[in-house]
C-alpha cells in the first residue's frame, strides 16, 4: 500500500488549452479523494495523468516515494474503472472478473480464490454465469469495480462510474462502492461532477474550476468553510445565496437592514455575503435583528418550500435572498416576511478575488 502524490501537475493541449494547472495534492492509504468540478474542469485528465495514460506537462507524480510520471500505465499497478464498464460481451462474469489476472499469469488457484472473494463481497455470485448483455446496468457496473478489486490494484481509480444509472440505482451502488472502498486499504481516486456523490463517498475533496485546485478538504470543510466564492456556489442544493452588498461604515447593507462586517483591516465599498439557503430563518416575535422583504416565488421542494424574498430599499439595488423554510406554514407571493441571518452561518467573500475573508485556513488548502 502506498501514498499517491501529485506535486505541481499541468497538461497543455496546445497553447491555449490548458485543461490542469499547478495541481498539488497527495492521497494516503485508505483515503478516498474525489476530483470534483463542472464539465471540462479537468478532472479526468488529472485522474489520466495518474493512470499513465496522458503524460504531464509539467509536475510529478510519486507512488510510495518513487517517481511514477515515466512509467507505463501497466506498470503502475492501477487499477482504474470507467464510465463505460469496459467489460468483455463475449466473457460471463467470471471469466471477466478472471480475465485481467490471467494476462498476469496469477496462479489458477490464486484466481479462483480472488474471484470467488470479489464475488462474495460485491453479491454477484449468482450472476457468475451470465454475460454482460444479460445484465442490469447496476450489476454491470458491479462487475466492473468487481475486475478493478479483484486485481489487488496499489491504487484505485474511478472516472464517473455511476454516471449512466437512473437516479434510484446510482443511490444503492453509491452506498455498496462506500462499503466496498471502506474496506480497501489503498487510495482512491473518484472523478464526479455530482456534488452528492463527493460529498457521500469521499474522506477528502478536490474541487477544481478551469483546471485549477479551489480547495483541498473535508466534505465538512468545503460545505461548512468554502475557501472562495466558487466553491461556495458550487457546493450545496439549493445553492448558497450569494449577494454583492455596499458597506456603509462597519456594516454591509442588505436594503436598509444593517449587518456588522467581520474583522478587515480595511472596509471596501462592497463586499460579498454567503449565507445557505438552509440557515435563512423567520423572525419571531421579540426578535430585533431581521431583514424585511416580500414573497417573489415559493417552490415547494416536498420536504421544505424554497421561498425567495425580495429585499427593495431606496438607496440600494434589489436583492433577492432564498429560504429553505419549514411546510407547515404556507406563504403566498407579495406577502411580507420578515428573515433571519444568524451571524455564525454568515460567510464573506472578497469582491476582486472572490476569496473568503475569515475563516479561510490557507495552510489546509494544499495539504
Ligand atoms: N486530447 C485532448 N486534446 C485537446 N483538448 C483536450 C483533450 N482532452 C481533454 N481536452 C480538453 O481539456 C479540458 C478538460 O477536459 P477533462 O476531460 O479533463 O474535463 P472533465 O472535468 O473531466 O470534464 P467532464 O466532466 O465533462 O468529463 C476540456 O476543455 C477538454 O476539451
Amino acid at each position: 500500500m502506498a501514498k499517491l502524490e501529485l506535486r505541481n501537475l499541468n497538461k497543455t493541449y496546445a497553447p491555449k488549452v490548458v485543461p490542469v494547472k499547478d495541481v498539488s495534492l497527495t492521497v494516503d492509504d485508505g483515503e478516498f479523494l474525489t476530483l470534483l468540478g463542472p464539465s471540462g474542469c479537468g478532472k479526468s485528465t488529472v485522474l489520466r495523468m495518474i493512470a499513465g495514460l496522458d503524460a504531464p506537462t509539467r509536475g510529478r507524480i510519486f507512488l510510495g516515494g518513487e517517481d511514477i510520471t515515466s512509467k507505463r500505465p501497466g506498470d503502475r499497478n492501477m487499477a482504474m474503472v470507467f464510465q463505460s464498464y469496459a467489460l468483455y460481451p463475449h466473457m460471463t462474469v467470471s471469466e471477466n472478473l478472471a480475465s485481467g489476472l490471467k494476462l498476469k499469469k496469477v496462479s489458477r488457484a490464486d484466481i479462483e480464490q480472488r474471484v470467488a472473494e470479489v464475488s462474495r463481497l460485491l453479491g454477484l455470485d449468482e450472476l457468475m454465469n451470465r454475460k454482460p448483455g444479460q445484465l442490469s446496468g447496476g450489476q454491470r457496473q458491479r462487475v466492473a469495480v468487481g475486475r478493478a478489486l479483484v486485481r489487488q490494484a496499489q491504487v484505485f481509480l474511478l472516472d464517473e462510474p455511476l454516471s449512466n444509472l437512473d437516479a434510484l440505482l446510482r443511490e444503492r451502488v453509491r452506498a455498496d462502492l462506500k462499503r466496498i472502498f471502506a474496506a480497501q486499504k489503498a487510495p482512491v481516486v473518484y472523478v464526479t461532477h455530482d456534488q452528492t456523490e463527493a460529498m457521500t463517498l469521499s474522506s477528502k475533496v478536490a474541487l477544481l474550476n478551469d483546471g485549477y485546485l479551489q480547495q483541498l478538504d473535508s466534505p465538512d470543510r468545503i460545505y461548512n468553510h468554502p475557501a472562495n466564492r466558487f466553491v461556495a456556489g458550487f457546493v450545496g442544493s439549493p445553492q448558497m445565496n450569494l449577494l454583492t452588498l455596499p458597506c456603509k461604515g462597519r456594516s454591509a447593507m442588505l436594503g436598509d437592514f444593517q449587518i456588522p462586517l467581520p474583522d478587515l483591516p480595511t472596509v471596501p465599498p462592497e463586499i460579498i455575503l454567503g449565507i445557505r439557503p438552509e440557515n435563512v430563518g423567520i423572525a419571531r416575535p421579540g426578535d430585533t435583528s431581521f431583514v424585511r422583504g416580500r414573497v417573489n416565488v415559493v417552490e415547494n421542494l416536498g420536504m421544505n418550500y424554497l421561498v425567495s424574498t425580495r429585499v427593495e430599499s431606496h438607496s440600494a439595488p434589489t436583492q433577492i435572498v432564498r429560504a429553505l423554510l419549514p411546510t407547515d406554514r404556507r406563504w403566498n407571493e407579495e406577502e411580507e416576511i420578515a428573515l433571519t441571518l444568524p451571524p455564525q452561518h454568515l460567510h464573506w467573500f472578497d469582491v476582486q478575488s472572490g476569496d473568503a475573508l475569515i475563516g479561510r485556513q490557507m495552510a489546509g488548502v494544499y495539504s
